[in-house]
């Protein structure tokens, strides 16, 4: 233990003190290092992972701060983050340094053109075709191909359903075209296996990567890369047509911009980049990948909140029949007229977050936090879940009470303090489209239908076990209203 690092439970060989995380709450990582840092009196608390330091910050002030901060930008060099990309650091989310801020800032910068994260016609317009088409799903009989999630007319699995909505919102702007439901919720489905298979922190296998040869599918190897390599046969098929097709003169998406810079590099004979065919394609995959999982698991939460509050989900509908009517579908110019179908989102991100570990960073130099010693390559975990639960912050946190973010004349609060996404330069690059893919399919779902459960009534507080941490899978019945 390096001289004043964070307080924590003692180390044992080869696994550090994952032993006692694994203690604490065998299945939940984010539980046990809040029981740990109680136990401790910290809110910076210092484990080892195998032989890697790791500090995890607790509550929402310190969690803010270790976010924020530029010497905790950068991302860890383990064998998951290598082993998805064939055992190079590539993309957006496991590189960092001028490499990641370069192409960040490049691909975010283009993909604003064709609407992410800004208002744009066309994108939008695409965006109430997904709309549609669910709403469609859930009022019709089940075609063959849908089988697998709707098992009656009205009856409908999520997330699942979400998956192809969230998926051909973002692949317009990627590549420039949608693609069959079907084929897109297998994909999604494969986020699902791989994060499935390990845990928040990344799991033993991060920190004692021969147990890879061990025993690979029970310490989640396998499942991770066989199911990482099904995004990159995708993708690569999309390169490879775009290819094809390529044109300097005609850009219609991300991956013609992005094709169109690498041509201008080699014009001007620039080796020095960090541009290339490979790079591009694990920057799609970056944008890809998280889009039907986390919109999906979120919105799965919404659904077993809104089963279980049947007055909530009233209150959505008074709101909108009153600010949209039934004639047409709510847009984004109705986001700010709608604060409670807002409000209850925001709470939905608080009370349930889906990254509880959000994404580790990596501390880039010897620094100080809150008095202890951090030295360079420390592992830094944000413990969201503590923040989105600190009583400090939200007073009664184990409530669900979207009324916390509105002000006493029902107007929703100018601050938003939902830490869901992250923070500071390296917060979620997809929060914008993610909030406004979740209002666009929630209020068009709930201004056609209300929902009850086809089963039982969900448990509000039941959790799978993952990376990303998600509800049950739940069977919807949807009444037209
Ligand atoms: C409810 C939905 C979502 C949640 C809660 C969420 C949460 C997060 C969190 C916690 C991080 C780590 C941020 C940090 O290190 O501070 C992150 C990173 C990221 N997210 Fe999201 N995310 C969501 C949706 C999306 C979507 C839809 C996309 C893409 C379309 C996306 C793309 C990314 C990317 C590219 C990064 C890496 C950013 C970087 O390392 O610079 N996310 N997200």
């Amino acid at each position: 233990r390096p001289k004043n690092f964070p307080p924590g439970p003692p180390r044992i060989p080869i696994l550090g003190t994952y032993w006692a995380l694994l203690k604490e709450d065998y299945n939940f990582s984010h539980k046990s290092t809040q029981i740990l840092a109680e136990r401790y009196n910290t809110d910076v608390l210092g484990i080892f992972l195998g032989s890697f330091p790791t500090v995890v910050a607790h509550g929402y002030d310190v969690c803010k701060e270790v976010l924020t901060r530029e010497e905790f930008f950068g991302r860890n060099d383990t064998i998951l983050n290598r082993g998805r990309s064939l055992g190079e650091l590539m993309g957006i989310f496991f590189v960092d340094g001028p490499y990641w801020k370069e192409q960040r800032r490049f691909s975010l910068r283009h993909l604003r053109d064709y609407g992410f994260g800004r208002r744009f016609a066309s994108t939008e317009e695409q965006m109430e075709k997904e709309v549609r088409d669910l709403i469609d799903l859930f009022a019709s009989e089940p075609k063959p191909q849908d089988k697998d999630i709707c098992r009656k007319k009205g009856q409908l699995l999520m997330p699942d359903v979400f998956y192809a909505p969230a998926l051909n919102s973002i692949l317009y702007m990627l590549v420039g075209r949608r693609f069959d439901n079907k084929e897109l919720r297998e994909i999604a489905r494969s986020t699902m296996k791989f994060a499935r298979g390990i845990d928040a922190t990344g799991g033993a296998v991060t920190f004692a990567p021969w147990l890879r040869y061990i025993a690979p599918d029970f310490f989640g190897y396998t499942p991770f890369i066989e199911e990482n390599k099904k995004f990159m046969i995708f993708m690569q098929k999309q390169l490879d047509e775009h290819k094809l097709n390529f044109t300097d003169d005609h850009h219609a998406d991300l991956v013609d911009i992005y094709l169109s810079k690498i041509e201008e590099l080699k014009r001007e004979n620039e080796t020095d980049t960090t541009f290339s065919e490979k790079q591009l394609l694990w920057v799609l995959i970056d944008y890809m990948f998280p889009a039907p999982v986390t919109i999906g698991h979120t919105l799965n939460y919404l659904w077993v909140h809104l089963l279980n509050y049947p007055e909530v989900q009233e209150k959505i509908q008074e709101e909108i029949d009153r600010v949209v009517g039934r004639s047409r579908l709510p847009n984004l110019d109705d986001r700010k007229d709608l604060p409670y179908t807002e409000a209850v989102i925001r709470e939905i991100l608080r009370k349930t977050p889906i990254n509880p570990f959000g994404i580790p960073r990596r501390c880039t130099e010897d620094t100080y936090l809150r008095g202890y010693f951090i030295p360079k390559d420390t592992v830094i975990i944000a413990n969201i879940w503590s923040a989105c639960q600190d009583v400090k912050k939200w007073k009664d946190p184990e409530n669900f009470r979207p009324e916390r973010f509105l002000d006493r004349y029902g107007n929703l609060l100018k601050k938003d303090y939902t830490i869901g996404f992250g923070a500071g330069k390296r917060l979620c690059a997809g929060e914008t489209f993610a909030r406004q893919t979740m209002f666009l399919l929630a209020s068009g779902l709930l201004q056609n239908f209300t929902f009850k459960p086809a089963d039982k009534m969900p448990d509000i507080n039941e959790r799978i076990w993952g990376i990303l941490l998600g509800a049950p899978d739940l069977w919807v019945e949807a009444i037209s209203r």
